[in-house]
């Protein structure tokens, strides 16, 4: 696996070690799609995330759950390579894409075109053509966005990620602006193109239900560090019926500071959330269930 080795200079500037042709090179870590040590984000005075280390093999998937403000989204965009990290080392995939809660589509050009935007390849509408197909969308390759539903402008999103065939897939609550029954849908649909195309997932998410349905392992960020990561080994289809999976869902729950109502058993936000984790917090590696 090729990967784009960054690194941070003492001066703070982000050094591509991979940006020469001739160091592309396989991955130092051939078991790792992403491998963070020591990584840290900071916007000013604030520390976001703080010296993060981050393993995530090939073709694993992840979800990443951490409440509001705890730096999800920046640790996507660093992954992405979208911001600069300030320090510390990672290495990601050179193919990568990712897909955000609104579908950025450029409403002057047709759907085929947006798949294919930015990319050099030949025959580009045939390719764009087959990954609208995987996404069920062969009908409306030449739609205007603006004439696109929701799902419909969030598929054309994941069609434009999946032509890019990314070893890494970067996914920042993709499915929170859908309606219930066409977010149902689209877990379906990221689950068949996961087992068909194999990326690594990284997929953020306030739904933790949404989390252990769909993923191998879950995350949770506090105070700019993974303090706890949960393997689900329950097979897929999952139910959130199944005691298992209501184990899992209430130790999250309780990790995100949710207070559970014992008698309905069901989650009730409180005001007062946990405060920000010391600096070595619980740790539920290899909590499995
Ligand atoms: N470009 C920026 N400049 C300054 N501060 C930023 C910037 N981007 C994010 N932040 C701050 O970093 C913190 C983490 O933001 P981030 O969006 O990563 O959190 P999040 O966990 O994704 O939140 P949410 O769940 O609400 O989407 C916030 O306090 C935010 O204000």
């Amino acid at each position: 696996m090729l990967t784009a080795k960054l690194s941070v200079t003492d001066t703070g500037r982000l050094r591509d070690e991979t940006a020469e042709p001739e160091v592309l090179r396989p991955a130092g870590h051939p078991n790792n799609a992403v491998r963070a040590r020591q990584l840290s984000k900071r916007f000013g005075q604030n520390t976001i995330l703080d010296r993060l280390d981050l393993d995530i093999r090939p073709g694993e998937f992840i979800a990443l759950l951490g409440r509001s403000g705890s730096g999800k989204t920046t640790l996507l965009r660093a992954l992405a390579g979208l911001d600069q990290i300030s320090s510390g080392q990672l290495q990601v995939p050179q193919a990568r894409a990712a897909v955000f809660q609104e579908p950025r589509l450029m409403p002057w050009k047709r759907a085929w075109r947006n798949v294919v935007m930015g990319l050099h390849i030949p025959q580009a509408r045939e390719r764009a053509r087959q990954a609208l197909a995987e996404v069920g969308l062969a009908h409306r390759e030449n739609a205007w966005p603006g004439t696109l539903s929701g799902g419909e402008a969030q598929r054309v999103a994941l069609a434009r990620a999946l032509v890019r065939e990314p070893q890494l897939l970067l996914l920042d609550e993709p499915f929170a602006a859908l309606d219930a029954l066409t977010r149902i849908r689209m877990h379906q649909l990221i689950l068949s193109l996961w087992r068909v195309h194999q990326p690594a997932v990284l997929l953020v998410t306030h739904d933790v239900d949404e989390a252990v349905l769909l993923a191998d392992r879950v995350l949770v960020l506090d105070g700019g560090r993974i303090v706890a990561d949960l393997r689900i080994d329950q097979q897929r289809p999952r139910s959130a019926e199944n005691h298992a999976f209501q184990k899992v869902r209430t130790q999250l729950l309780q990790l995100l500071g949710v207070e559970l109502d014992a008698d309905a058993g069901a989650p009730k936000p409180v005001l007062h959330l946990v405060p920000p984790s010391p600096a070595a917090p619980f740790n539920l590696s290899n909590f499995s269930i």
